[in-house]
């Protein structure tokens, strides 16, 4: 029998994470549900398989350059890389998290912000419960752009599925009014969009850790919830297929679909 390596101290969530900015905020709450409480105490439910790993999937779209790769990197690696190589077609992590006790694990997708490697980025939305789209708070073109991303993404998913992200990234790089300026427009954007806003810095770390919790604690009561419903429970990504946990496979499948696209 094969045992999963236990999960990193600083994965572990205990307490629900509160939001950025209450102007733009998926839910207000500041704990975890009744409904998924008593799922996190009930033992006996737990060995009936409800414990057993669910995993979500998070897809991250939005222009080239403006900060995608490095905020993934920065939250699964701890890495910021200063010079830019554009991705191509798409990458993926897959990070290990403890909430309330219970293992979860989340898909993140990096795309291409290229126009050229569209049609491979936009093969994996499918199956996202998570959106995010990211724009660089230096550039407010991209923060126009976002909605462009956003309905990509939604056309592949099923109506009302998916918890929509907006990330400013490079914070480090303004000054404190043109950041409050930057995340005013940010927050209409968000309205407009029915996202939740983020303000962070890769190269500092600033937020990125905070980002990615609350991603994924939003992410993983809905599961629960869903699983409640249902009286099931599975490792699965978002409300797609049931999938294994194997990185080689997926792996191979990004291989595949970059091959017949180019
Ligand atoms: N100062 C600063 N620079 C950043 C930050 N995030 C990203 N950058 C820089 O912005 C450039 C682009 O970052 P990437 O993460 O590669 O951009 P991307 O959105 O993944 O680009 P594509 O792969 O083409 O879609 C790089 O030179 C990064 O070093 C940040 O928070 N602060």
């Amino acid at each position: 029998m094969q045992f999963a390596p236990p999960v990193s101290k600083n994965r572990i969530i205990s307490t629900f994470p509160k939001c950025y900015n209450p102007q733009a905020c998926l839910q207000m709450k500041e704990d975890w549900s009744a409904k998924a409480k008593l799922v996190f105490k009930d033992r006996a439910t737990r060995q009936q398989g409800l414990d057993r790993l669910k995993m979500s999937k998070a897809v991250v779209v939005g222009d080239l350059n403006v900060g995608k790769t490095c905020l993934i990197n920065r939250f699964c690696k701890d890495a910021f890389d200063r010079d830019y190589k554009a991705t191509i077609g798409v990458d993926f992590e897959i990070e290990r998290f403890e909430l309330s006790g219970l293992p979860f694990s989340l898909q993140i997708w990096d795309t291409a912000g290229q126009e050229k490697f569209k049609c491979i980025a936009a093969a994996y939305y499918r199956g996202a419960q998570v959106i995010v789209t990211v724009f660089d708070m230096t550039d407010i073109k991209t923060l126009e752009n976002t909605k462009q991303w956003l309905m990509e993404a939604l056309n592949e998913n099923e109506p009302n599925s998916c918890f929509i992200f907006l990330v400013g990234t490079k914070r480090d790089l303004l000054s404190p009014e043109e950041c409050q300026r930057t995340e005013r427009d940010a927050v209409k954007m968000a309205a407009e969009m029915n996202a939740e806003f983020w303000s962070v810095s890769s190269k500092t770390g600033e937020n990125v850790q905070q980002f990615f919790f609350r991603v994924a604690a939003l992410a993983f009561e809905d599961s629960v919830l869903k699983d409640m419903e249902l009286g099931y429970s599975t490792a699965q990504i978002g409300d797609g297929d049931v999938l294994k946990v194997d990185k080689t496979q997926a792996a191979a499948e990004v291989k595949a679909v970059r091959k017949s696209c180019c």
